[in-house]
């Protein structure tokens, strides 16, 4: 099996008329499988640098990140990359900027050439440009905000016109208002006896509690539980 080196970096672009197509493996920075990043764009870099080290890699695919402006797609990105939280004023992306990872999935390692677009409407034809070439799309909305949710309709229409008809799409709600959270499927079940066992603890707690008694930790009861059944329960 062949180990190809990719370079981990930051890349972006914001110009409209390049196309990941352009250039093909120059070698670059950050520019590690077939259609990689467009080098004739402006760089701006409004984010934490990355290292320039090598790191191989036996296969390659490029992610998309999608979704309105504000809806924590860079911030998503820098938490999965370098595992931190975007904190502070919001700096909104301009054009498109991309970060390379590379996972161990069964025994392979597989470079992921993630692609953070600008959720602003400005920037929609230089992203329409990229579509073709990701594999797959990570579609964010953000959980506090309606209207992100209500454009998800607008976005998969995009999608369906621009993207690969096989594209690997998840839809992702971002965001947390402070509150435990679950979704729940009354037809299939899932996560029905969870929600309501962790009330009925957190309830339990509260009425039984011996002043030097830790508390109950309702959502981390919740976060627990859901991961040792894999995420999602019915
Ligand atoms: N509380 C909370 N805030 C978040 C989260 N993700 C992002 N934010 C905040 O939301 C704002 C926007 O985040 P970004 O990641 O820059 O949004 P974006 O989708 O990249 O926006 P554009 O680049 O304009 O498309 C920032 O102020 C972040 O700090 C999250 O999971 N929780
Ligand atoms: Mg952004």
């Amino acid at each position: 099996m062949s180990r190809k080196k990719t370079m981990k970096g930051k890349g972006s672009s914001k110009s409209s008329t390049s196309s990941p197509n352009n250039n093909k493996d120059t070698g670059k920075s950050g520019r590690g499988i077939g259609a990689s990043a467009p080098s004739n764009g402006v760089v701006y870099p409004s984010r934490p640098s990355l290292s320039n080290s090598g790191e191989f890699y036996d296969i390659a695919f490029k992610v998309m990140l999608v979704g309105d402006s504000g809806v924590g797609k860079t911030c998503l990105l820098v938490r999965f990359k370098d595992g931190a939280f975007l904190a502070g004023s919001f700096i909104s992306t301009v054009g498109i900027d991309f970060r390379n990872k590379v996972l161990n999935i069964d025994a392979l390692k597989v470079k992921l050439q993630i692609w953070d677009t600008a959720g602003q409407e400005r920037f929609r034809s230089v992203t329409h440009a990229y579509y073709r070439d990701a594999h797959a799309l990570l579609l964010l909305y953000d959980v506090t905000n309606k209207a992100s949710f209500d454009n998800i309709k607008a976005w998969l229409t995009e999608i369906h016109e621009y993207a690969k008809q096989d594209v690997v799409l998840m839809l992702l709600g971002n965001k947390e208002f402070a509150v435990p959270f679950m979704e729940t499927s009354a037809k299939s079940g899932l996560n029905v006896e969870l929600a309501f066992t962790a009330v009925a603890r957190e309830l339990k707690h509260r009425s039984q509690k011996e002043s030097d008694e830790p508390t109950f930790q309702l959502e981390d009861y919740v976060n627990k539980e859901m991961k040792s059944a894999g995420c999602c329960r019915t």
